[in-house]
């Protein structure tokens, strides 16, 4: 499903984010958005993935003029196509790591999260296993993470939209984040990542600026 961003400006608190950007993430491509911080690498995520409106510009996303959907076009976005790994983890401190795993899932399902197959796999794919029974309030902040990262694996979305995904990893799990956004490519999904790590930026297909506008990828 690809993202298409064409002619966007961005404004938030007095400021000009970006203008006259054009963007576009091709499904099974890892597309990193870079630019220092406060560029507006959030901000654009957001609008991308519907959290968030443009100020100008067109985005069509799986060919459909999506700039100003209704909610419920914009609730079914996120049902069936789209994950996001948020900056700040996004996850239920409350509730267990398999339950927020499971948040794509109806309520009632996410009861039994903790003996559901595919759940496990999720966990073992970020190295988490065996983990699904504890609150995710005792996690640390890179455990946090790869929840969020388990949770986009889980859902098998077309869309992954990933907030500094690797911000708060050693190498090792940077890299295996990496890896598995990676691996979600190579089955055919839309990756879309805000990124200043290093690594992360050298394993993208494409590469867009902010902060140099007017910026294309
Ligand atoms: N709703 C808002 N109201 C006012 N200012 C906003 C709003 N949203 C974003 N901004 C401002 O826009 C700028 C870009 O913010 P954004 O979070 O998109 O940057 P970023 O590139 O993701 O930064 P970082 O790398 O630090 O996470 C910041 O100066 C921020 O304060």
């Amino acid at each position: 499903m690809d993202i298409t961003a064409t002619n966007i400006t961005l404004r938030r608190g007095g400021k000009i984010l970006c203008e006259g950007l054009d963007l576009h993430a091709s499904a099974g491509e890892l597309t990193a958005v870079i630019g220092a911080s406060g560029s507006g690498k959030t901000t654009l995520l957001n609008c991308l993935a519907l959290l968030e409106r443009v100020n100008e510009g067109q985005l069509r996303i799986g060919g459909r003029d999506m700039t100003t959907v209704p909610e419920s076009a914009r609730r079914r976005f996120w049902r069936d196509s789209a994950a996001f790994i948020f900056q700040d983890y996004g996850l239920i401190d409350a509730e267990t790591v398999a339950y927020n795993v499971m948040m794509s899932t109806p309520p009632l399902f996410r009861r039994r999260a903790l003996t559901n197959p595919a759940v496990n796999e999720a966990l073992s794919s970020v190295r988490l296993e065996g983990r699904g029974g504890e609150k995710v309030a005792t996690l640390s902040g890179g455990e946090k993470q790869r929840v969020g990262l388990a949770r986009a694996m889980y859902k098998n979305a077309a869309i992954i939209f990933a907030d500094e995904p690797t911000a708060s990893l050693d190498h090792e799990n940077r890299d295996l984040v990496i890896e598995l956004l990676r691996q979600a490519a190579a089955r055919g999904a839309t990756i879309v990542l805000a990124t200043h790590d290093d690594a992360a930026i050298t394993a993208a297909d494409h590469r867009l600026h902010l902060g140099t506008h007017p910026a294309t990828v």
